[in-house]
């Protein structure tokens, strides 16, 4: 069974997604939920059985940690994850690694830009469109290669929970179905 570990920072929403399609699809398994601090979310794990590990985001070997854990997993899965990933864990989980952005990258990416601070800078803009990204992690942020991208309109969305609503819609079925695609192809190279 291909086994991910998902990462977060927050209320999990993401997580919920992929424990729900997990159980629907059966093409893949949580074997470890991973917090960089004490988000809502981990209640999702502890609802459904799933390990869970709580570190600190201010923990200098965080990275080292988090590889740690996620050692016999074949994805790493950042789904709302605040903090930078750094070190080893780049190098030995190389396009192991996806992370899911609340913006069409690769505009409104990068350092300080997350949460609301995204929809705010896409309102601010005037853009007729924006959406989400997921993408591959490397040691620039949110300069990974894309492998999916979903578009929402922001007609009619004045504030940035508004926006940001109307795109963690799409967030959860656009990293359900990369996260699906992963686990497939994974699956097949190891049947070769
Ligand atoms: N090595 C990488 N690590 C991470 C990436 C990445 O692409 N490469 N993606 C981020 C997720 N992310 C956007 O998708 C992102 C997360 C956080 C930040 C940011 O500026 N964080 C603040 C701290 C915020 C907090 O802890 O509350 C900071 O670092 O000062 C930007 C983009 C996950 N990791
Ligand atoms: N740059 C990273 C970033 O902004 N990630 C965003 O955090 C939220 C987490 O929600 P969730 O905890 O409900 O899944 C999601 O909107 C995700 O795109």
């Amino acid at each position: 069974m291909y086994r991910i570990a998902v990462l977060i920072s927050g209320t999990g929403s993401n997580l919920k997604s992929l424990i729900e399609d997990s159980k629907a699809a059966g093409l893949y398994e949580i074997a470890i939920v991973i917090a960089d601090r004490n988000a809502k979310g981990i209640n999702h794990a502890s609802e459904n059985s799933i390990p869970f590990l709580v570190l600190d985001r201010k923990d200098p070997l965080l990275s080292d940690k988090v590889l740690d854990a996620v050692k016999g997993t074949d994805l790493v899965v950042l789904a709302g994850f605040l903090s930078i990933l750094k070190g080893q864990i780049l190098k030995e989980y190389k396009d192991r690694i996806i992370n899911i952005h609340p913006s069409l990258l690769p505009q409104f990416g990068g350092e300080g830009m997350y949460g609301l601070k995204v929809h705010e800078a896409v309102l601010k803009s005037g853009k007729l469109i924006s959406g989400c990204t997921v993408h591959y992690v490397n040691e620039d942020v949110d300069a990974g290669r894309l492998i999916l991208q979903s578009i929402v309109s922001t007609e009619g969305a004045t504030t940035p929970e508004e926006l940001q609503a109307r795109v963690l819609g799409k967030e959860h079925e656009t990293l359900t179905t990369a996260v699906r695609m992963l686990a497939m192809e994974g699956s097949a190279r190891g049947m070769r």
